[in-house]
């Protein structure tokens, strides 16, 4: 039997929603929290598939974890043992990657397998491991293990050919204990890089120049031994997804906790469609448009640019723009499985890899459709709103992965949304 998403589209969304805690900053808090020897407790933790798999792993490492509360984790790493990570959990998430920075820096010794995470195309970690090397690591591959090793870690330069989050936060972890200074240029700049430096300075390291493309980390030879605490800044991949449903369904709705300047990219390309919204210092209120969608160009780039995981669900939204868009991915050149199930709602998109032009607008029919990744599933959520008749999802385990009380949060806004077992 399998779990999916059932949606009876065409219904209104009015209301507010409340957006959680950083998908993306919760998976590397978590194993920034075992660098040290204190306890530490994170606020405003989503509900998501992803922590719990964080959860399994600290425990293999015998690191203390206890849910205080829905949103507030209680993690003691006083007692952890370094042992290689092999089990099925390291794979059921792209963010096991950061045990790999964690484990090497505090004990001069990692092994871990492969890392998982949506399939969005190749997703290399070279650049970590470059990095990792730079700062003076041995690694070998060894029957699907990485294993790295240093005797001593020593700061250094280290140019990223690409500005990627996964290795700018996994070398910013493995420098914090080594000698001297490093310096990560081309640092990725996107907000949750900004939190996890601040959690780490908490705990006693020293990173400047973070949120910039330089990133300073000057080694400190121990953490402090007092425990911090963290509140996670609100997911803006979240919120981007609730302000796209309330411009496709909403003639008022107000999206609150959220931080509009991460937002900056995605709201200015709805104002340009035509969406009207109003916003405040941590809320968007949209109240829909009063004519039909413009179509628009969209290049998904590093942040501050067009974030490539919204753009998923607003190619959904573009479905019902009044003309041609082009939607063109910089980041991940194949991350459009979703226009193939979006097609068999009734979508016009024509995918000629990096593009997806899409030809709106078209009617939208609820069908069988299939969650490829995590924001194809949100791109499918958004499409079942619109829709006529029922869009039933399948493998919403990926979109479990990435959206705290979706079910939840969607019926208390009007939403006709339900779980059911199929065959
Ligand atoms: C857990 C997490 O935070 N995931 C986010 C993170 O993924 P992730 O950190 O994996 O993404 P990166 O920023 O590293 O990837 C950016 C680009 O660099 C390439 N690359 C990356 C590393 C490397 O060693 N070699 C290499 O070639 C990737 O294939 C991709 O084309 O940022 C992505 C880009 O904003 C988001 O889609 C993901 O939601
Ligand atoms: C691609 C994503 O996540 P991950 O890197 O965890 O696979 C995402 O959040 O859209």
């Amino acid at each position: 039997m399998e779990e999916v998403i059932k949606i009876e589209g065409g219904h209104r969304l009015h209301g507010t929603v409340r957006i959680s805690g950083s998908k993306n900053s919760t998976v590397a808090l978590i194993p920034a929290c075992v660098l040290g020897n204190a306890p530490i407790t994170i606020y405003g933790v989503p509900n998501i598939s992803d922590v719990k798999s964080l959860m399994e792993l600290l425990r293999e490492l015998n690191v203390y974890v206890e849910q205080i509360d829905e949103e507030t984790l209680y993690i003691d790493p006083t007692k952890m043992n370094n042992i290689p990570m092999v089990s099925n959990a390291v794979s059921k998430l792209r963010a096991s990657y950061y045990f790999m920075g964690a484990l090497l820096g505090k004990f001069g010794h990692a092994e871990i397998k492969m890392p998982g995470g949506c399939y969005l195309g190749p997703r290399p970690i070279d650049l970590h491991l470059k990095g990792f090397e730079a700062l003076g690591a041995s690694i070998t591959y060894e029957n699907g293990c990485y294993i790295l090793h240093a005797d001593e870690l020593i700061g250094n330069r280290i140019f990223l050919d690409i500005s990627s989050v996964g290795a700018t936060i996994n070398i910013m972890m493995a420098a914090v204990y080594a000698k001297g200074r490093t310096v990560i240029e081309n640092a990725a700049r996107e907000p949750e890089i900004i939190d996890i430096a601040t959690l780490l300075n908490k705990m006693g390291a020293k990173i400047h120049g973070m949120g910039t493309s330089t990133l300073v980390i000057d080694g400190v030879g121990e953490l402090k031994t007092s425990g911090c605490n963290h509140e996670i800044i609100p997911d803006r991949i979240e919120a981007a997804t609730y302000i796209i449903m309330a411009a496709a369904m909403a003639d008022d709705m107000i999206i609150e906790n959220v931080i509009p300047q991460h937002l900056e990219a995605i709201l200015m390309k709805l104002e340009e469609i035509g969406i009207n919204m109003k916003v405040g210092p941590d809320f968007v209120e949209i109240f829909g448009r009063n004519q039909e969608l413009k179509p628009t160009e969209i290049l998904t780039k590093p942040y501050p640019g067009f974030a490539t995981d919204a753009q998923q669900p607003f190619t959904a939204l573009l479905t019902q723009a009044a003309g041609q868009s082009v939607v063109t991915e910089t980041i991940y050149t194949e991350r459009f499985k979703h226009c193939y199930e979006l097609n068999k709602m009734g979508a016009d998109i024509d995918v000629r890899t990096p593009s997806g032009f899409v030809n709106g607008k078209t009617k939208l029919s609820g069908t069988s459709v299939v969650a490829t990744d995590l924001r194809c599933g949100a791109a499918l959520v958004v499409a079942g709103l619109m829709a006529e008749g029922i869009t039933e999802i399948h493998d919403v385990y990926h979109i479990d992965r990435g959206y705290d009380n979706l079910d939840n949060k969607l019926r208390s806004l009007g939403a006709v949304f339900w779980r059911e077992k199929v065959e």
